[in-house]
């Protein structure tokens, strides 16, 4: 019955199609309640006692921040839709008088009984945790409505040798273009990579995807970046990596649109410890998944010894992590590091298909899902990455890491 009144909520019964005459009046209806929630102050109802309860994240904003939220919401350049509007009504409502004790309205009161269920539905969400969600509701709705007044979507946005940044269809593609050097990444590209995310956060596309030119997808850290060090200046070279390299992983964690992986070939290293920070990787059926830490004296990055035995279990991970265990891609599909595996010879023609369509869904909807989804785990992963570069900074100055970069850049050793 609920469904049936209750467009701005899903619309319709299970089964029942709304008449068009039904559905316009209440679209109107809704509409008009819903346009003046959104601008002008919000309206007090009073209802029963709550009945679910919903549990949010520990942390909570201020009070001043949650002021801020609502000025924000009157600026907000884009209308956020009726669903988000009536969370916000929710988590205002909660924020500010805790849970619903008004009475249920008539069934005929569509927008009322909307409005109550929203609020109701957030059971004995305690105050401050209401307060945090429509900051952080506001928030993205904010950086959302920036990223869709950005003009001019399909375009070509920035190109160096390196690195090639395109933006089309609804698509940001950040495609690394050292072929001859299997996609290496330099401290340059770490650079541009982190400034390219920076960007498509806030561009008008609704997905962003790391690829690479050529065989490769990427052969992970350029083993040259650490030539031509003064002994002297090893130990702050090694200090100031750890800082690019914290900063450069933080990026993938905080970048809030779906972020999808193509991976056109082999990857190596830090690409396929970053993995686990995409929302969705696609491999091409030539692709495998190596990380020889061990080999090379180093350790882990990329979250990856916090993702990955989550991901895998323990001794898989093991596998990878401590012993450089090479996986196939059919082998990183079965351990869930992997979303879907293409045949080579259709790989990009399926996956840019699929990218598109994907592309097309409504980008708040999208960014709110994997809000969702990733907002509870991301205090630990960038404590994770922070322990991670620290340890790396102590691994780069051992004689185990010197020995295995020597040996590389002396061509006496490879993989
Ligand atoms: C204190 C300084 C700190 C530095 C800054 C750090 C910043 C953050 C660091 C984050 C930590 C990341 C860790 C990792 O990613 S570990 C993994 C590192 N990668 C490797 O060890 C791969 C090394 N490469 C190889 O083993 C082989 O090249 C490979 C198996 C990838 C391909 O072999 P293949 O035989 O098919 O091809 P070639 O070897 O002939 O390669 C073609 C040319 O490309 C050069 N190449 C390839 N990969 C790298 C690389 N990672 N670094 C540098 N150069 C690479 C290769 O040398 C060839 O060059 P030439 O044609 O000039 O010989």
């Amino acid at each position: 019955m609920m469904s049936r009144l209750l467009p701005a909520v899903s619309g319709r019964v299970p089964g029942v199609p709304p008449t068009p005459a039904m559905a316009r009046v209440v679209g109107l209806l809704a509409h008009r309640w819903f346009s003046g929630a959104f601008r002008g102050p919000l309206q007090v109802i009073r209802c029963p006692a709550p009945q679910l309860h919903v549990s949010g994240p520990a942390m909570a904003a201020s009070q001043e921040d949650f002021a801020k939220a609502m000025n924000q919401v009157k600026l907000l350049k884009e209308d956020p839709g009726n669903e988000v509007k009536l969370k916000l009504y929710a988590l205002y409502k909660q924020a500010t008088e805790g849970p619903c004790n008004a009475p249920k309205p008539g069934m005929l009161d569509f927008i009322l009984k909307a409005k109550w269920d929203a609020w109701n539905a957030l059971g004995n969400l305690p105050k401050e945790t209401a307060r945090q969600n429509y900051v952080d509701l506001v928030s993205s709705l904010s950086a959302s409505s920036c990223s869709q007044v950005t003009p001019a979507a399909d375009k070509k946005q920035a190109e160096s040798d390196s690195l090639v940044v395109t933006s089309e269809d609804g698509i940001t593609t950040i495609r690394l273009n050292r072929p001859a050097k299997k996609n290496a990444l330099t401290t340059q590209m770490y650079r541009d990579i982190m400034r390219a995310l920076e960007a498509a956060s806030e561009d008008s596309s609704r997905i962003t995807v790391l690829t690479g030119s050529g065989d490769y997808y990427c052969s992970g850290n350029d083993l040259s970046n650490f030539k031509d060090i003064p002994p002297d200046k090893v130990e702050e070279r090694a200090q100031s990596s750890a800082v690019l390299l914290r900063d450069f992983v933080d990026c993938f964690i905080d970048f809030p649109k779906p972020l999808i992986a193509v991976v056109n070939g082999p990857a190596v290293g830090i690409s396929v410890t970053l993995l686990g920070l995409f929302d969705v990787v696609y491999a091409s059926d030539r692709a495998t998944f190596h990380t020889p830490f061990s080999h090379l004296g180093q350790s882990p990055e990329g979250c990856s010894s916090y993702i990955f035995p989550k991901m895998m279990g323990p001794s898989k991970a093991a596998e990878m992590l401590i012993f450089g265990k090479k996986l196939t891609a059919r082998e990183a599909l079965a351990q869930g590091l992997v979303t879907a595996v293409f045949p080579d010879d259709t790989f990009q023609k399926e996956v840019w298909a699929r990218l598109k369509a994907y592309a097309k869904l409504p980008p708040n909807a999208m960014r709110i899902a994997k809000r969702l989804m990733r907002h509870q785990e991301k205090e630990k992963l960038h404590a994770v990455n922070a322990e991670e570069s620290r340890v790396l900074a102590e691994r780069w100055v051992s004689d185990e890491c010197i020995t295995a970069i020597v040996a590389f850049l002396s061509k006496k050793a490879k993989l």
